[in-house]
């Protein structure tokens, strides 16, 4: 049942921007409802108001969002919204202006109409968000303000009430059911927001930005606490050659594994990032100089046995060098602590690379 409801609402997503992915979704949501309702009132003319003529009317309109399925289907989405929204009006129009009056409270849907255009339509289809808010505000004024003194369908005034409070139920239902949708949407677009502010677009682990804040906030709390925290600086070897040598994808794949490296190191609360080019960061809390040098060799020889191959299955060799500091005093920020693994990198990168160094303030 749930899998089906899915499916209903991803019809028409396949192949499509994840920015319109969204949009499409609430479409068939909001369509789905509509038919439900619809489905609801027509077994209300049936079997309550015994109605069958407003049924069969309400039935053959009720088409029309069936129709908007199946431009979706087709991806024919902007068509989709416009023949939703057209529906809704002509809908509302001839229940509230034709078979029945006013008095059934129909045209107060119309207030509905803005709010499922905003939550709709892209920001820049302003045009059609005017023309349909427009529409359903002139047609509220014209069935508020128009008597249709022979209606096709007479319901007396029982009937109407009735009508007249399915009207405003389902009214409240659509406001908290679209600022719900509304509000989901803001939040996954601020997570996503924030993923990708925080993440290296390549390798998928934490960028330079989320390095230094959440680095700083871990040696803050380090350093008040007076805990060890060692920082290792990885700087891959002759970088530009495999670029040269074997291009640029083969040079990305090397980033790319050597991220998945560090990652997986299992290292509780360790914070890790890209920060250059080919420069990566590890800063382990709780951890004293002797054990950083120990994991920073660990992760050397796992960089070194990595196996990557270029196009023409050749071993492409990827090393890399590796400074290690520690906040020795306390004191230090993390600024202070990368210009020291800095120093030390140097160290390993002039003894001959594919080598650890740690900082000695002695030199
Ligand atoms: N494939 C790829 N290369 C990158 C990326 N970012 C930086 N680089 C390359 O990394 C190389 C860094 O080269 P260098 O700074 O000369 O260092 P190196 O060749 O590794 O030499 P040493 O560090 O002295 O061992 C440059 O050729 C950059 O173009 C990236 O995202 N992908």
């Amino acid at each position: 049942m749930f899998s089906r409801f899915y499916s209903i609402m991803d019809v028409g997503i396949q192949g499509e921007l994840p920015s319109k992915v969204e949009k499409i979704r609430m479409l068939n949501v909001l369509n789905l409802l509509t038919l439900l309702v619809s489905f609801v009132y027509t077994a209300n003319y049936v079997f309550i108001l015994k109605e069958d003529c407003a049924a069969l009317y309400n039935v053959m309109l009720t088409g029309g969002f069936v129709f908007v399925f199946l431009l979706s289907y087709f991806h024919c989405h902007k068509a989709a919204k416009i023949t939703y929204f057209s529906f809704v009006l002509l809908h509302l129009f001839l229940f509230t202006n034709l078979f029945f009056t006013k008095e059934s409270g129909f045209h107060f849907y119309y207030f509905l109409v803005p709010m499922g255009v905003l939550l709709l339509f892209e920001l820049k289809e302003i045009i059609l968000k005017m023309i349909f808010s427009v529409a359903a505000a002139l047609l509220f004024l014209y069935s508020e303000n128009t008597l249709n003194p022979d209606p096709l369908i007479i319901l007396n005034s029982a009937t109407n009430h009735i009508l007249y409070q399915s009207v405003f139920l389902v009214n409240m239902f659509a406001i908290v059911l679209a600022l719900t949708l509304f509000s989901k949407q803001i939040e996954k677009h601020e997570l996503e927001l924030v993923k990708q502010a925080t993440t290296d677009i390549l390798t998928g682990i934490k960028n330079r930005r989320c390095f230094f804040e959440e680095g700083e906030q871990l040696l803050i709390e380090a350093n008040k606490t007076k805990q060890s925290a060692t920082l290792l600086l990885l700087d891959l070897d002759f970088f530009k050659s495999i670029n040269d040598k074997y291009g640029h994808s083969v040079g990305d794949e090397c980033l790319v594994q050597v991220a998945s490296v560090l990652q997986s190191l299992d290292f509780k609360n360790k914070v890790c990032a890209r920060i250059g080019g080919e420069e990566f960061a590890l800063l382990l809390p709780h951890c004293g100089p002797q054990r950083g040098i120990l994991i920073a060799d660990k992760i050397r020889v796992q960089i070194e046995r990595l196996v990557i191959m270029n196009k023409n299955e050749n071993v492409v060799k990827c090393t890399t060098s590796i400074g290690v500091s520690y906040n020795m005093t306390n004191q230090e920020n993390l600024k202070a602590l990368l210009e020291k693994s800095d120093i030390a990198l140097y160290e390993a990168k002039d003894n001959g690379r594919n080598r650890v160094a740690s900082y000695s303030e002695h030199g």
